[in-house]
């Protein structure tokens, strides 16, 4: 059974077509970057798997359930780190565990012994475990944005998404971002779809990759398909200099 299926989605926002008959599946375990330009509609899809978002019609199934609302075991890093500027780096990771309980059992749990050693383990898989008493605010957005990977990590999903994860970080802390994401998604057996506009990045870290343009689904396919042609239709060659300056580890996909 495919963890995340999308069955004919389309999404209206008044005259704008956000999603247009979007259909794919995904396994358990890829990790999937979905591609696009502004607006082609990456965030809405995100959203809809997500459960924040309701579809117009078609529907997202999410381990055979129907997604009709928010899901516990879906966790979701956004492109603002949403951090809490004030507290520690391991009060944000811990607040991960509000995700999965009421507010109420929250209130309860919220100190519970195996919720704190979920936090510091979230914290070392991000690399974080020396940084977890800093005040989050005067981390950097890269530490900011591992520090929100580690709170999803602490919510214990089975699906990880990620909006534009980097959008906001310079190249150096893109590439740590990116790793510390796909390095945790593996090491927990995440099925993970995470929107890129970075073309480098996402070559680098991708396994499957979903292009979107218009809200249409214009590629689906692994590193070995997604070829120089592919992203230039993808892209009109606005990135070309992006995707051909980026870190080449697997030249075999530029044909
Ligand atoms: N809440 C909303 N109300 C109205 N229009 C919206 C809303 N959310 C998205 N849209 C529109 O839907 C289309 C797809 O937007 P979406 O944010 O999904 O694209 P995106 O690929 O994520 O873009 P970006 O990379 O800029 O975030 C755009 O035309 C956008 O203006």
């Amino acid at each position: 059974m495919s963890a995340i299926r999308v069955e004919n989605l389309t999404k209206r926002f008044g005259e704008t077509v956000a999603l247009d008959d979007v259909s794919f599946e995904i396994e358990a375990g890829e990790f999937t970057v979905v591609l696009g330009i502004s607006g082609s509609g990456k965030s809405t899809l995100l959203r809809c798997v997500n459960g924040l978002t309701a579809p117009t019609s078609g529907r997202v199934v999410v381990d055979g359930d129907p997604v009709t609302s928010h899901r516990d075991d879906v966790a979701m890093v956004f492109q603002q780190h949403n951090i809490l500027d004030g507290t520690s780096a391991y009060s944000n990771a811990l607040s991960g565990a509000l995700g999965r309980t009421n507010f109420l059992r929250s209130l309860l749990r919220f100190n519970d012994r195996e919720d704190k050693l979920q936090a510091l383990e979230a914290l070392d898989m991000v690399g974080l475990l020396d940084e977890a008493s800093q005040r989050a605010g005067r981390m950097s957005g890269g530490q900011q944005q591992r520090v929100g990977i580690a709170r999803a990590l602490v919510q214990n999903p089975q699906i990880l998404l990620a909006d534009e994860p980097v959008a906001s970080l310079d190249p150096g802390s893109s590439q740590t971002v990116m790793r510390y994401l796909r390095g945790a998604a593996e090491e927990r057996g995440l099925t993970a779809m995470i929107s890129l506009h970075q073309v480098n990045l996402a070559r680098q870290f991708g396994e499957r990759f979903i292009g979107l343009a218009d809200g249409r689904v214009v590629f689906d396919g692994y590193r070995e398909d997604l070829t120089f042609d592919v992203i230039d239709d993808l892209y009109g060659g606005i990135d070309m200099e992006g995707f051909l300056s980026g870190n080449e580890t697997d030249a075999t996909v530029v044909q």
